[in-house]
């Protein structure tokens, strides 16, 4: 890299707009969208489409929601045109939706354009020519004038041929290509050149579409070269103003909103911001974040992972896993912290009312994504995460002091692993630490009898050294009794710390779970945990086992 990039790089001019209106407006309602998959995206393709590949993609657009759809440049190949062609032909074109296609303003093109849109009900027809000074200067040698004329001419051509095929509803669109980094003065003259002769009306409006064509500048500058073209233009009640911003910069969602906030009536891009170089516009960016601010976008996005893998398997290039909305970790958290968060938020989240869920600006199942997702454990994770996906995934809630002891054990071994531990083998690590104990003590059966409100009888049968024991004892309730009856047998007294229970499954499956924290003597308080269909047996199992883990834990250490 230069030590001076300034002797290299220009940099670019702000626009001297010093009334702006945009900054104070606010969005609150979605724009016209213009997907152009078919064409900018398509053309930026290694291999592009065929035209049954075309003719899918079409289709989902039209499940989406989009009404504007640029199918292609059907003078550029035989491929686009016959794509064209098969859509009218077909009448695979829905009444309320509208092709556009793609041409230069050179007349041979442009006659070709109009022919592949014979017997179309309606169509826009979208021609493009540059108008920036490097374009004027390196590409056409020519000056200002000669690229006026040029889109006058074009304009023109396409006005005398499309009136010779009445039957079609022609929509004109014109494109100052590179319409950012040419001086605004000069697009408004070649726009109003435009317009002056196709002469459109509020109510056969013309598009003038102004594009980033490569992004030049911050967004802001762009917001203010389009509310001035908003403010001067001629024609404008007659005029749909419409941007197709790219991403060179990285910023051109940020340059369609303000654009829009602008004065821009239409955005032109790609699902998932694919197209020329760093892409256009992101369509599902831009439509999702109205969403999320509670305006409806417009288009159907609420098969997202469906709309991922078209695009994928179309254009050949993966999605990125964090893409906004629809990138496969965009709705997973790792980190300790934002577990712990969303694990509170959805405790919390009233189904009815606005969604709340800490780190998750949108609800995953809004746009069809499962919630298996949202919480992953590594060596990064903490105890909301791992106990959100054992509940999750096995209907256990584990008390707080639990789930901190629990937790360590699984960070253990995903630091020892250097890997995520999934939702199973948490499952499996849990039963085999708390509920697959059964030694020294196994349980084989057990009586509670209530012998008063305040006093309970437990008589338990264990397994104890391949003998069958039977140890009973009297308690104020089933866990007091237990822990008594277990404590004659050990020889130590046996407290109750802490209790909790919940069930686990509905109607015959239902099952009951009880945790358990006992102190045994006066070593370090241990945990059980008991399941069974039967509440006593349940907390029975859990002194049990409390037992058993405090035998082993004394055994390890000795
Ligand atoms: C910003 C954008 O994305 S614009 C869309 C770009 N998309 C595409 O180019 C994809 C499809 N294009 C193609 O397949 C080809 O370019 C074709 C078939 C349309 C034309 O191919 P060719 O005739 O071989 O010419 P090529 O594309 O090299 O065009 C260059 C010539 O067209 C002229 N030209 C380029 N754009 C335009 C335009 N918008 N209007 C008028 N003339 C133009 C150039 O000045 C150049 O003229 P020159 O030969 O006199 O120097
Ligand atoms: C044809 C125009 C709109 C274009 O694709 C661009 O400028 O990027």
């Amino acid at each position: 890299m230069l030590e001076h990039p300034a002797t290299k790089y220009r940099r670019f001019q702000p626009i001297q707009l010093n009334d702006r209106q945009w900054p104070a407006k606010v969005i609150d309602r979605a724009p016209i969208w213009m997907s152009t998959d078919l064409r900018d995206g398509n053309q930026a393709l290694i291999d592009p489409m065929s035209v049954e590949t075309k003719m899918r993609f079409f289709k989902a657009l039209v499940e989406m929601g989009f009404k504007e759809i640029e199918v292609g440049f059907p003078s550029a190949s035989e491929t686009d045109f016959n794509f064209v062609r098969r859509l009218i032909e077909e009448a695979a074109i829905p009444e309320d939706v509208t092709i556009e296609v793609l041409t230069q303003a050179r007349q041979d093109l442009i006659e070709r354009t109009v022919k592949s849109l014979q017997g179309a009900r309606r169509a826009i027809v979208h021609m493009y020519n540059p108008t920036a000074p490097d374009f004027r200067d390196i590409v056409y040698r020519t000056d200002k004038a000669g690229v006026k004329a040029l889109a006058e001419q074009g304009t023109r051509w396409i006005k005398q041929l499309t009136a010779e095929q009445p039957d079609t509803q022609w929509v004109y669109q014109y494109s100052p290509e590179a319409f950012s980094s040419t001086e605004l003065e000069f697009a408004k003259e070649v726009c109003d050149a435009v317009s002056a002769i196709w002469q459109p009306t509020p109510e056969r409006k013309m598009i003038l579409n102004l594009p980033a064509t490569v992004e030049m500048s911050t967004p802001n500058t762009y917001a203010d070269q389009i509310e001035w073209m908003h403010r001067n233009l001629q024609r404008r009640d007659s005029i749909v103003l419409s941007v197709h911003p790219h991403n060179d910069r990285g910023t051109a969602v940020a340059a369609a909103e303000l654009a829009v906030m602008a004065g821009a009536d239409r955005v032109e891009g790609c699902l998932f911001g694919n197209g020329e170089r760093t892409g256009n516009v992101d369509l599902v960016t831009l439509a999702l974040n109205l969403y999320s601010q509670g305006i409806h976008p417009g288009l159907d996005f609420s098969q997202i992972d469906q709309v991922r893998q078209l695009v994928e398997q179309s254009t050949k290039i993966p999605v990125h896993p964090r893409h906004p909305y629809a990138g496969e970790l965009v709705f997973t958290a790792f980190s300790g912290s934002h577990q712990d968060a969303i694990k509170k938020g959805f405790a919390v989240q009233d189904p009815q009312g606005y969604w709340a869920v800490p780190y998750l600006p949108v609800d995953p199942a809004d746009l069809g994504r499962s919630y298996d997702a949202v919480v992953r454990v590594n060596s990064q994770s903490g105890k909301g995460g791992v106990s959100f996906l054992l509940q999750q995934q096995a209907g256990f809630e584990l008390p707080r002091r639990l789930q901190i002891e629990f937790s360590k054990l699984v960070q253990k071994v995903s630091d020892t692993t250097g890997r995520e531990i999934n939702g199973a083998e948490i499952v499996a690590l849990f039963e085999q630490a708390y509920l697959q104990i059964d030694a020294p003590y196994r349980f084989v059966g057990s009586r509670v009898h209530d012998s008063s409100a305040e006093q309970a009888r437990a008589e338990i049968e264990l397994h104890y050294q391949q003998q069958l024991l039977s140890v009973q004892a009297v308690g104020t309730g089933p866990v007091d009794a237990a822990a008594a009856a277990l404590a004659g047998e050990i020889a130590q007294p046996v407290s109750v710390i802490d209790y909790h229970e919940h069930g686990i499954g509905s109607g015959a499956d239902a099952e009951a779970v009880c945790y358990v924290e006992i102190r045994i003597g006066d070593s370090a308080p241990v945990f059980g945990v008991g399941q069974d269909k039967n509440i006593s047996r349940a907390a029975i199992k859990a002194i049990i086992n409390g037992v058993n883990r405090h035998s082993n834990v004394m055994a390890q250490a000795a």
